[in-house]
């Protein structure tokens, strides 16, 4: 059987993946995908079927994050990659099924749902052949021309083929794992992180054991006045034991804490490109960045805060049945109840005022952020003397907080440990003045009071990082909600996108209408509207007529509040967000447009995907010089590869609405909306940039004033 036997022919793409799901305990039955249609099959551009298998993937909630290698980076990409859909023959017409990698073998699932095992080197051959055969063959015919034979010939093809195969990209695979935004007990499995945590837990709860057991060892020994030096080796020995039970633990932990980590940054990433617009704006941008810093607390607070409460109820529960056995175990239990329930007054107390801590925190974040961004403004335009007018107060209530939180953490620092030692020994007085108890019962008794403290002191350390882990997510809720619902606009890409034949309905509203949250009245009511491919429309009114407002609902920016708008005959929830867009791109108004500080293609093509081809480039250099930015482009040292933006090169009001259309043009859609994009330009650019605009875009809607 030859490995192409084991392949999955592309038109098979959706069984393939919900069988992988399965096979790799992604997803636990087979569902029915469909298969990808022939536009989509027959798409010239590999962008198409990636979409598709992306979309397919988030029907699963899966995510299939395409990744592409060098062919030095074959082999690391097959042995890491599973599980995997890897394309591979001739065009990638076939997909080979990786369920796990291996540094010789890997284990890939056959058509017939069978895993089977294939040699790493021929899945190599079979991903980077196709690259290679045409390749050899020219370099054959190159170093035969300069005489070379044998062996030295052998050489010199490999030589030239591995200088040429460097820059090539190869082996396109689509790494299967659960989505960020899936529900988190699915995530956690899928890491491994709850069998992790249950291993954790049994290696400490062993190591407790030991440690007891080897008290109860020494104690007898010592109590009996015995120094039997059997035993005592039998002691040692079980406190040596100790010590791989502390790596293992160490260990685990670690790598708990680099996989929870990690699965939380995504997640927390994918909420924040997830924020709706408009709570960006109504928060402001100092107040989202106090939100970000505060979501690396979630990490490291959080799991390490996890980590050692886990820690901390073992030694507490582990203390119990010791007390329990001991000279005055109602006693002893009483007071541990009574310590337990302080504690969780103690720390909740704290809780109170570590949130209130971070609030005035975040306010003043969000004051000096604000202030940074109208710094420019404020410098010429504001009174000197005003500059600092609250700075110094908000400081003062931060300080304040700050010092209500220190009192009350050195409080549960000191008092609940120590006072639980002190407590615990006293109750031990009567029986120890007795006589009464013999003397291995007391020395147990000890132990288990020695252990609650331990218990006690884990439990503090534990409960201060777990709460400032609880006032970090109350911070990064947006996030996390954002992230729930980020995949809603998913089924959008599996659909196949041939252009709107010349005339026929693009963009049809009726009873349009569209009110801001929180405000009384609508901007838009009862709109009705048809844009037909093709069309050239100019949209004029008064300020405030609500005419960007339109354009962002047409651009699928925002959501209707009312009536209904199609693009090709489909609505907004069954495109997605990111099935409107490649359709329809906007150049909104000026402050609502950034340049961010990237090189100028990026700029220019960040609405395609990345890194471009080299033909996407030649495409961005043609469309800025008809907007009349070539000067400034030969003009750049590094070209297009000019650093641009806050901290690189500054562009005027003029090349920077160019920038802004070319972005538009450059997206290769249906209908560009441009929102006053020409109003800085001087009479005649703004008949260069027009003239492009016109040649290039297939419809366009521009808005301008009257
Ligand atoms: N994010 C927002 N939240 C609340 N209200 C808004 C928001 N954006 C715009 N508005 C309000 O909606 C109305 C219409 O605004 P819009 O920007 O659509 O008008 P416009 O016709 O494009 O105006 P202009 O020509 O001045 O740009 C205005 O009264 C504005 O105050």
């Amino acid at each position: 059987m030859t490995l192409l036997d084991l392949t999955w022919p592309l038109e098979r793409a959706g069984e393939a993946l919900t069988a992988l799901a399965v096979q790799a305990r992604l997803q636990p039955a087979l569902r029915e995908l469909g298969a990808p249609g022939t536009a989509v099959l027959a798409d010239p551009d590999d962008a198409a079927i990636e979409r598709w298998l992306a979309g397919a993937a988030a029907g699963l909630g899966l995510e299939a994050e395409s990744v592409d290698t060098d062919v030095a980076g074959v082999d690391a990409l097959l042995r890491t990659a599973a599980p995997a859909l890897l394309r591979v023959g001739p065009g990638g017409r076939a997909l080979l099924l990786l369920l796990r990698g291996g540094r010789r073998t890997l284990l890939v699932l056959a058509p017939d749902l069978r895993p089977r095992r294939v040699a790493l080197d021929d899945v190599r051959r079979a991903v980077c052949e196709h690259v290679l055969a045409p390749l050899r063959g020219r370099a054959e015919a190159l170093v035969d021309r300069t005489g070379l034979r044998g062996q030295r010939r052998e050489r010199a093809v490999e030589l030239l083929l591995r200088e040429r195969l460097s820059v090539l990209r190869v082996g396109r695979a689509f790494i299967l794992r659960p989505s960020p935004a899936a529900p988190l007990l699915r995530l956690l499995r899928a890491e491994g992180l709850l069998a992790r945590a249950a291993a954790l837990a049994l290696l400490h709860a062993a190591e407790l054991a030991l440690m007891i057991t080897a008290w109860w060892l020494i104690g007898g020994l010592v109590f009996a006045g015995r120094t039997d030096a059997g035993w005592s080796q039998a002691w040692l020995l079980l406190l040596l034991t100790v010590v791989p039970c502390r790596m293992g633990q160490a260990a685990i932990a670690g790598e708990i804490l680099r996989s929870a980590g990690s699965l939380l940054k995504r997640r927390l990433l994918v909420g924040a490109l997830a924020l709706p617009g408009d709570l960006t704006r109504r928060e402001g941008a100092g107040l989202l960045l106090g939100r970000v810093l505060e979501t690396s607390a979630v990490e490291s607070l959080g799991l390490r805060g996890g980590l050692v409460s886990l820690v901390a109820v073992l030694e507490f529960a582990a203390a119990v049945p010791i007390l329990a056995l001991g000279p005055a175990p109602v006693l002893h239990l009483a007071l541990l109840a009574a310590w337990a329930a302080l504690s969780v007054v103690l720390v909740a107390r704290t809780g109170l005022h570590l949130t209130a801590w971070t609030d005035t925190r975040g306010e003043l974040t969000h004051h000096l952020v604000e202030a940074m961004v109208g710094h420019r403004t404020r410098l010429a335009q504001e009174a000197p003397e005003r500059w600092h007018e609250d700075d110094d107060a908000r400081l003062v209530r931060v300080l304040a907080r700050e010092r209500d939180l220190n009192r009350s953490e050195s409080l549960l620092v000191a008092l609940l440990p120590r006072g639980w030692l002190v407590l615990g020994l006293a109750a031990l007085l009567p029986a120890f003045v007795a006589g009464s108890a013999p003397a291995a019962t007391i020395a147990a008794a000890i132990g288990g009071v020695l252990l609650a403290q331990r218990g006690l002191a884990t439990f503090v350390v534990g409960a201060t990082a777990l709460l400032g882990c609880g006032v970090a997510v109350r911070q990064a809720l947006p996030m996390l909600r954002a992230a729930e619902s980020a995949d809603a606009g998913a089924h959008g890409l599996m659909l196949s996108f041939p252009p709107v034949p010349e005339g026929q309905p693009l963009v049809v509203a009726r009873g349009l209408g569209f009110r801001y949250p929180g405000r009384e009245r609508p901007v838009l009511r009862e709109v009705d509207l048809a844009i037909a491919a093709g069309d050239r429309l100019l949209l004029e009114g008064g300020s405030g007529g609500g005419k960007s407002t339109l354009g962002a609902l047409v651009a699928g920016l925002r959501e209707p509040t009312a009536g209904l708008v199609l693009l090709a005959g489909l609505d907004r929830p069954t495109l997605g967000l990111v099935g409107w867009r490649r359709r329809v791109a906007a150049a909104p108004q000026f402050h609502e447009n950034h340049i961010v500080t990237a090189t100028l293609a990026f700029n220019l093509l960040m609405g395609r995907s990345w890194p471009p081809t080299q033909k996407q480039l030649a495409e961005a250099d043609a469309v800025c010089r008809e907007l009349g930015l070539g000067e400034l482009l030969d003009r750049m040292p590094s070209g297009l590869l000019q650093m641009v933006g806050e901290t690189g090169w500054q562009l005027s009001h003029g090349e920077r609405s160019r920038l802004f259309i070319a972005r538009a043009l450059l997206q290769s859609v249906d209908l560009v909306v441009l929102d006053e994009s020409f109003a800085a330009l001087d009479p005649a650019t703004l008949q260069q940039a027009l003239r492009c605009v016109l040649d290039r875009a297939r419809a366009v809607l521009v808005i301008a004033h009257p």
